[in-house]
C-alpha cells in the first residue's frame, strides 16, 4: 500500500482512430467498414508519472461524441484523492453515473455510459498501478466483501442481492488459489474472430483458417447475416478447413428480425454452429428468447451491445441467452461488469466476453481471469474472444500462447497506449490521417 495520498489533478482526452476499414478488418453484416477507434482519457495525478488510462471503443464517427461525454464526466474526479474513491468503489461509480443532469441523456446507456466506462476504467487502472498489480490480481486479491462493495445493486435485487453475491464469492474463495495457479500455467482459453470478417475474400478466409488451425486455435467465428448464399459458401470453406471437431460460431451483428433469424439459422444448421451471436436487436429480450427456443440446440449469445446490467438481468431471467458476452466498456466499466459476472453465475450462464475492437482484448483478459478465479470457478463452455489487430499500440499487449491468453503481469489494466500511437492516430490531425487525406 502506498501511504502518500494521491490526488487526481487534471485529465486529458484523445480522439484516436485507426483506419481498419481500408482492409475491412472488423467488418460484419451491420458494420461494413469500421475504423476501430478509442475515446481515450488520461487521469493525471500529483505523483509524477503516475497516471490512470482508460478508453471506450467506437467504430469511427461518433468517437468525438464519446470524447465530449468523457469531458463532461471526468471533471467530477479532479481534486479528489484516489483513496477517497477506492475506499468505496460503489460510491465512485454512483458519483459518475448519478449526476442527474448527465443521467438524463442515458440513463446508463448510450454515449454517456460508454464514457462512464472510459473514466471508471481509468480509475481502476490508476488504482492497480498504484498497488503495483495487474488489475485482475488486484481484484482476485480482494475479499468477497470488498468485491461486493464495488457493486451498485440498484435495479438488481429482484434477481441478485448483495448477500447472494457474497455467498457465491465466499464459496469460490475456498479454491481460488488453485485456479490462479492454473491460469498462470496454461492461461485462459480463447477463440479467434480474425479469420472470418465479412469483408474478407474466400481465399483470405481459407488462408487465415489454415494458419490459425496450425497455431492451435480450436474455436473460430464467422460473420454472417446479409447473404445466405455467401454465408453458406463461407461456412463450407471454414468448416472444411477446421474440420468437424473444432468449434464454429456465427455472428449476425443484429442484422435480422426474429422470424428471419430463425429461418436463416435453420439454413446454416448443417455447418454445426455452436452459437449464433446477436441474431437481432440487443434490446429485444423476448425476441432472443423466442430465437433460442426455436433454434436449439444451436445456442444464442449476445452482449457487446447490451447496454447495462438491467438488460442482462432480463436476458437471464427470460432464458434468452446461452452465453453472456460482457463488454469491458459498453457496460459502465469494471464495477458493472462485476455485477453481471455475478448475475451470470447465479443463473448458471457462461460468460464469454466480447473483444472485437481496439483494446478490448487487453481489457477483457483481466475480467475473464477474475470470473474464473473468483466467480464461475468453471471453464466449461467458456472461451474468450481474440482478434489479431492493433495490439502493437499498447505498452503491454496481450500475450497468446497456444490459443490461450496468458495472465498479464504489468501493473494496471493493460490499456495504456504508446504516446507515439496517441500522436500518430489522433483524429483528424495525426500524421496517419493526414497522410490518408493527401493520397
Ligand atoms: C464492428 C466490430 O468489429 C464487430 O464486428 C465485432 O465487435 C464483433 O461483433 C465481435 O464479436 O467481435
Ligand atoms: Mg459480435
Amino acid at each position: 500500500m502506498t501511504t502518500t495520498p494521491i490526488t487526481i489533478t487534471h485529465f486529458k482526452t484523445h480522439d484516436i482512430r485507426f483506419p481498419t476499414s481500408l482492409a475491412l478488418d472488423g467488418s460484419d453484416a451491420m458494420n461494413k467498414n469500421p475504423d476501430y477507434s478509442a475515446a481515450y482519457v488520461i487521469l493525471y495525478t500529483d505523483q509524477p508519472g503516475l497516471e490512470g488510462h482508460g478508453l471506450t471503443f467506437t467504430i469511427g464517427r461518433g468517437n468525438e461524441i464519446c470524447v465530449t461525454a468523457i469531458e463532461a464526466l471526468a471533471p467530477m474526479l479532479v481534486g479528489l484523492t484516489l483513496e477517497s474513491l477506492t475506499t468505496d468503489m460503489a460510491a465512485c461509480w454512483r458519483l459518475l453515473t448519478g449526476d442527474s443532469q448527465l443521467r438524463w441523456i442515458g440513463p446508463e446507456k448510450g454515449a454517456i455510459h460508454l464514457a462512464t466506462a472510459a473514466v471508471i476504467n481509468a480509475v481502476w487502472d490508476l488504482y492497480a498501478k498504484t498497488e503495483g498489480k495487474p488489475l485482475w490480481k488486484l481484484l482476485v486479491d480482494m475479499t468477497p466483501e470488498q468485491l461486493v462493495a464495488c457493486i451498485d445493486f440498484r435495479y438488481l435485487t429482484d434477481a441478485l442481492t448483495p448477500d447472494e453475491a457474497l455467498h457465491i464469492l465466499q464459496e469460490r474463495a475456498l479454491s481460488k488459489t488453485e485456479r490462479e495457479q492454473e491460469m498462470q500455467l496454461i492461461g485462459y482459453p480463447a477463440y479467434t474472430t480474425s479469420a472470418g470478417w465479412l469483408g474478407y475474400s474466400d481465399e483470405k478466409i481459407e488462408a487465415l483458417c489454415r494458419e490459425a488451425s496450425e497455431q492451435g486455435w480450436t474455436h473460430f467465428k464467422l460473420k454472417v447475416g446479409s447473404s445466405l448464399t455467401d454465408d453458406v459458401r463461407r461456412a463450407r470453406i471454414m468448416r472444411g478447413i477446421i474440420g468437424p471437431d473444432r468449434r464454429l460460431m456465427m455472428d449476425a451483428n443484429q442484422y435480422w428480425d426474429v422470424p428471419e433469424a430463425i429461418a436463416y439459422m435453420r439454413q446454416l444448421a448443417p455447418f454445426d454452429p455452436w452459437w449464433i451471436e446477436e441474431p437481432t436487436s440487443p434490446d429485444d429480450i423476448l425476441g432472443h428468447a423466442a430465437i433460442a427456443r426455436a433454434i436449439a440446440p444451436i445456442k444464442v449469445a449476445t452482449g457487446e451491445h447490451v447496454q447495462n446490467r438491467i438488460i442482462f438481468k432480463q436476458l437471464l431471467q427470460a432464458k434468452a441467452i446461452d452465453f453472456c458476452q460482457i463488454d469491458a466498456c459498453r457496460l459502465g466499466g469494471v464495477n458493472e461488469v462485476l455485477a453481471v459476472l455475478l448475475l451470470a453465475a447465479k443463473f448458471g450462464i457462461p460468460v464469454c466476453p466480447h473483444a472485437g475492437g481496439v483494446g478490448l482484448c487487453e481489457y477483457v483478459q483481466h475480467l475473464s481471469l477474475l470470473d474464473y478465479i473468483c466467480i464461475s470457478g468453471n471453464l466449461e463452455n467458456r472461451i474468450l474472444e481474440y482478434v489479431d489487430h492493433l495490439h502493437e499500440h499498447f505498452e503491454h499487449p496481450v500475450v497468446i500462447h497456444n490459443g490461450h491468453y496468458m495472465p498479464p503481469t504489468a501493473p494496471g489494466y493493460s490499456i495504456t497506449m504508446h504516446p507515439s500511437s496517441l500522436h500518430e492516430y489522433a483524429y483528424p490531425e495525426g500524421p496517419a490521417w493526414q497522410a490518408l487525406q493527401h493520397k
